[in-house]
């Protein structure tokens, strides 16, 4: 028997329901394994339905409430991933005896994410934002500090011998990039009592998540509050708000089988009381894949979660993601207007921040001029009297974009176009290459993608700029951007 009919066969046998006249699974080339319509679906069918005690999370391995649930928290492994990847990799252990050995077994065991990526490689993705969020770092911290410890203390649990070999930092990473590309953020049972919640992890309050793959939803009738609350986040959040984030990151056998791509989703998990469901969204015809939503995420965020990238149809004929955005740090708008005064522009982006501004802003593929951009740059360009008026109302200035500012974007769109060590003509060019490895050929669609934004929006500006020149532009003065330090600096010398 196959893993994928060893894996259905467990979750029949473990109280699972699967509509196996609706719903089969299969490899897609280029995406793996899949699931796919065996006969026309309606739209609102239930494809599958997950009890909840078939998720695998901190709250249902007995690992927890082994160690001994204050321990546990005291040790933090109630925050981040490191609890449940601590917790797969005990399950692991256990060999047949865990509940969750089939799953485990069927789980991939090597990821083409950046995570794995040699330095070369990761070169590649270099003026994107990716390599910046990978979080090795971080993650190995965690392992170290951590994880590690715990495993140490507790020889009754974790035997010596199996220390070097189940419990190792590539283990680990492992581990936590099937968090990373299968997880769910579930979303407990509001009427379960906490000691219900699981069998020996009695009274674990709510686990706290850093994150995960996809969202469930609440039942369709109350989904329109879920959305405005189903973000997906990973590895950014600050300890406070994973301390007090109320759902669990937990790993969702045969939900996350499913593939994802760019507006294609007709199928989507659903929280129910004792149970997840995984319901039809559209009516699906016969033969075609079962997508879920993986978020529509930008290639630089599919790329580092789950290792592909989406390329569909763009308006303009080309393929790429309508999805990708570039990012840009506030930084660069203050390397551009060359302020000159480090203290005060510090102040400045200090108070930014204060104010709940982001020290990123995004660029979207509409090619609008990013509001917050705006409004930072406005703040930049203050005058000393100015400045001191705007901290005294409290309000960070309005977004408008007259000439001057419009100015002061192109020059910062431009410079961020040159944090890539290519130019568009170049990657279009090297993709050509079919000798090129998956890893670069994956980076330059990421590139591509970024700078197809950038260069479109610096067109448009263009057009923008002409037309202003042509209408009223010509009577207003003009500030080049390299003279606004001067601007600032000679409004700040009172
Ligand atoms: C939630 S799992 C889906 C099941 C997976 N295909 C398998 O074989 O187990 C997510 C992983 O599926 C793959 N995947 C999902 N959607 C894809 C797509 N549109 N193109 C290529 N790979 C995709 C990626 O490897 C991703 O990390």
């Amino acid at each position: 028997m196959d893993t994928v009919s060893e894996l259905l066969d467990w979750f029949q046998t473990s109280g699972g329901s699967l509509d196996r006249s609706s719903v089969g699974f299969t490899v897609f080339p280029g995406c793996g394994r899949g699931a796919v319509a065996l006969k026309d679906i309606p739209e609102g069918h239930v494809l599958f339905k997950i009890p909840r005690g078939l998720l695998l999370s901190a709250e249902t391995s007995s690992l927890p409430g082994l160690i001994g649930l204050d321990r546990w928290k005291e040790a933090k492994m109630h925050m981040g991933w490191v609890g449940l990847i601590l917790c797969m990799m005990w399950e692991t252990v256990q060999g047949p005896s865990s509940k969750w050995s089939k799953y485990l077994e069927s789980l991939p065991k090597t990821f083409d994410t950046p995570m794995f990526w040699s330095d070369a490689e990761l070169g590649e993705l270099k003026g994107t934002s990716v390599v910046d969020k990978l979080g090795k770092a971080d993650a190995e911290k965690d392992f170290t500090e951590k994880l590690l410890p715990m495993v140490q203390s507790r020889p009754d649990l974790f035997l010596p011998e199996t220390i070097s070999v189940y419990y190792t930092l590539e283990i680990y990473h492992v581990m936590g990039s099937r968090i990373l590309s299968r997880s769910f953020d579930v979303e407990k049972d509001e009427d379960q009592p906490e000691e219900d919640a699981g069998d020996e992890t009695d009274g674990v309050a709510a686990n706290t998540s850093l994150g995960s793959a996809m969202d469930v939803d609440l039942p369709q009738e109350e989904t329109e509050s879920a959305h405005g609350d189903s973000e997906h986040t990973d590895g950014d959040e600050d300890a406070e708000d994973e301390e007090e984030e109320p759902s669990g990151v937990s790993m969702v056998p045969l939900a996350d089988m499913l593939n994802a791509r760019y507006d294609s989703e007709n199928a989507k998990l659903f929280h129910e009381k004792d149970d997840l469901r995984m319901v039809s969204t559209k009516p699906i015809k016969a033969g075609e894949q079962i997508w879920n939503t993986y978020g529509d995420l930008p290639n630089a965020e599919l790329l580092r979660r789950y290792g592909h990238v989406d390329l569909v149809p763009l308006p303009n004929g080309e393929l790429g993601n309508p999805g990708d955005v570039v990012e840009i740090t506030a930084d660069l708008a203050v390397a551009v207007l060359q302020t000159g005064d480090d203290a005060a522009t510090k102040e400045r982006i200090d108070w930014w921040l204060e104010q709940g501004g982001d020290d990123v802003v995004v660029l979207e593929s509409d090619l609008e001029v990013p509001l917050a951009l705006v409004s930072l740059i406005r703040l930049l360009r203050l005058t000393a009297d100015e400045w001191e008026k705007t901290v005294e109302k409290d309000k960070v200035p309005k977004p408008k974009l007259d000439t001057e500012v419009l100015a002061v974007v192109y020059a910062v769109l431009e410079r961020r176009l040159k944090e890539y060590p290519s130019t568009f003509d170049d990657d279009v060019e090297l993709l050509r290459d079919e000798s090129l490895s998956l890893n670069r050929r994956l980076a330059l669609v990421v590139r591509i993608g970024e700078k197809r934004i950038l260069q479109s929006a610096i067109q448009k500006i263009k057009g923008q700029q002409l037309e202003a020149q042509k209408g009223d532009g010509s009577r207003k003065r003009k500030t080049r951007p390299d003279q606004e330090g001067e601007r600032m600096s000679k409004t700040q010398r009172r």
